[in-house]
């Protein structure tokens, strides 16, 4: 059984469809389990800063992560970035090394600058030591026939993106096109994950601490040729 876990903020409800819509898809996929986690203001501590052990508890049980957020202002929201931030303490332990990892945005405009909030997942999730993985569809709405509720209507690779007009609210936006786009995606890291997952027992994730990284290299080169993660 492969566990994914979503993981995504969502200010009034449109990415939260969203996700509901990828986990859907996921579920389908024979084998997975899926859970949704939202990340809120109430775990905003008096610091300032996000804390929630048990959401890290959880997802470091994840075999794969699919991070979620809202555009705001030309990037991810303001919340899932604190959420981005409290990962440092997985980072520190490679915690999430070798984890497929995935990324989806909404926004109100069908740019909205959303590219932006994806490279911040994708560079984040590289960060933490994770597999990246893009939207596998090809790109809808660049006919002269084409509808604006086609499959992969954005043409968005490094992630999924959807739009959700003004508007419209989280029961009638993103629209039906964007939703299937969802499930695919959705369908595709389940499909991914068991691919990844069936050789994990051959090859476990070896971490490397940042304090062990540091001994190697005071070691020297020599010591760092004796490990093989
Ligand atoms: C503070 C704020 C900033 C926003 N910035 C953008 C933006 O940069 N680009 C865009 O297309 N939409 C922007 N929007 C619109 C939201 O991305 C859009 O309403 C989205 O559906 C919200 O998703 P949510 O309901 O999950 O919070 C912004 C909305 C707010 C409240």
């Amino acid at each position: 059984m492969a566990n994914i876990a979503i993981v995504y903020s969502s200010g009034r409800g449109h990415t939260g469809t969203v996700a509901q819509r990828i986990r859907d898809g996921a579920t389908a996929f024979p084998g997975t389990q899926v859970e949704l986690i939202e990340i809120t203001a109430r775990q905003i501590g008096q610091d300032g800063r996000w804390h929630d052990g048990n959401v890290l508890t959880r997802l470091a049980a994840a075999d794969a992560i699919v991070f979620g957020a809202p555009t705001y202002m030309g990037s991810a929201h303001g919340l899932f970035k604190l959420f981005l931030e409290a990962a440092f303490t997985p980072w520190l332990d490679q915690v999430w090394k070798d984890k497929i990892a995935a990324g989806f945005t909404n926004s109100a405009s069908r740019s909205g600058d959303k590219l932006i909030a994806l490279e911040q997942m994708a560079v984040f999730a590289a960060q933490m030591a994770m597999v990246w993985v893009g939207v596998g569809d090809q790109p809808g709405g660049n006919t002269t026939d084409s509808a604006p509720t086609d499959v992969n209507v954005t043409g968005s690779w490094l992630g999924l993106m959807t739009q959700s007009v003004a508007d419209g609210d989280a029961d009638t936006a993103p629209h039906p096109g964007d939703l299937l786009t969802a499930e695919r995606f959705g369908r595709r890291i389940a499909r991914v994950t068991a691919r990844w997952m069936a050789a994990a027992a051959d090859f476990p994730p070896r971490p490397v601490s940042e304090r062990e990284s540091y001994r190697r290299n005071r070691a020297g080169h020599q010591e760092w040729r004796a490990f093989d993660d």
